[in-house]
């Protein structure tokens, strides 16, 4: 059983885009593991699957999978590159197209630069919805990792955050915390955790430690979830300039409505390859 794919990255986050429209492709948990790995497979942060959709004026369907497997709710890197795949393989002649995802409709914009921008929606906060343990609606939650107090907020852009304001990116432990907060009892669903540091109101760094994936060069959501907690605490204006390690991005918000996020998003290869070859059943439908 061969399989088309491409391989593409927004800001070094990477992923391997799957035309879902034109093959009939389903892929165990175990399966995307393999496919996912570095060494033995074709390696990504996540997995994106293109499908069709049935439901009234939207465009596609647009499911997101971490390379441990999991499926997830939002990708906001995989949002630009999942445009920039369905108009250059001709799925779709449209420059601006409706996606439904797991938790919601984005509309991702080619723009004439080659940039994608992505309407990512309206962000939540009660910690109900994303899902936090917490009897109090508060845009700072104090949180306890091994005894010490963090201060985080905490937000879902369809996918869950934790953002922590640090005065420098570069030393904090992220490879020690993030995985603290990724697994606290307080996110029954785990949550991808986000460390910003404030260069001025107009522009952060910030590295992400994403749920499942470990810290990516770049995480879209992340930098929506950064940006809009940024500017809920008073500390940013309403458009900001995100530096990552991978590079660049723009995240525009204003209270109540959607978050907007303009990027890159590119085409590294294309490439198929035999499911028989990873050594492990695959069933195709
Ligand atoms: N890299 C992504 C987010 C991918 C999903 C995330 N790891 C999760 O588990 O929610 C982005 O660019 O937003």
């Amino acid at each position: 059983m061969k399989l088309q794919f491409t391989k593409m990255q927004g800001l070094g986050n990477d992923f391997m885009v799957i035309d879902g429209v034109n093959q009939q492709v389903k892929l165990s948990a175990n399966s995307i593991r393999q496919l996912g790995d570095r060494h033995f497979g074709i390696g990504f942060d996540q997995l994106l699957l293109v499908e069709a959709s049935n439901l009234p004026n939207i465009d596609f369907s647009y499911r997101i999978f971490n390379n441990d497997g999991s499926e997830v709710e939002q990708c906001g890197n995989g949002a630009r590159c999942f445009a920039r795949f369905v108009f250059d393989k001709g799925l779709s002649h449209k420059r601006e197209i409706a996606v439904s995802t797991a938790r919601g409709v984005i509309y991702p914009r080619l723009e004439d630069n080659g940039n994608v921008t992505v309407n990512m929606g309206i962000p939540q906060f009660s910690p109900a919805e994303i899902p936090f343990i917490s009897d109090a609606d508060l845009i700072i939650h104090p949180l306890d990792v091994d005894g010490q107090s963090i201060d985080i907020s905490v937000i879902s852009m369809g996918n869950p955050h934790a953002v922590q304001v640090v005065s420098d990116v570069d030393s904090t432990p992220v490879a020690s915390l993030g995985p603290k907060i990724e697994t606290h009892v307080r996110f029954p669903a785990k949550v991808n955790v986000g460390f910003m540091q404030i260069v001025n109101r107009d522009q952060i760094k910030l590295r992400v430690f994403e749920r499942a994936a470990g810290e990516t060069l770049a995480c879209g959501t992340g930098a929506c979830a950064a940006v809009v907690t940024g500017i809920r605490r008073g500390l940013l204006n309403p458009s900001v300039r995100v530096i990552t390690h991978g590079g660049e991005l723009t995240i525009s918000w204003r209270a109540g409505e959607a978050v907007l996020m303009s990027g890159p998003a590119v085409t590294v290869f294309n490439g198929e390859i035999s499911l028989g070859n990873l050594g492990e059943q695959y069933a195709a439908q």
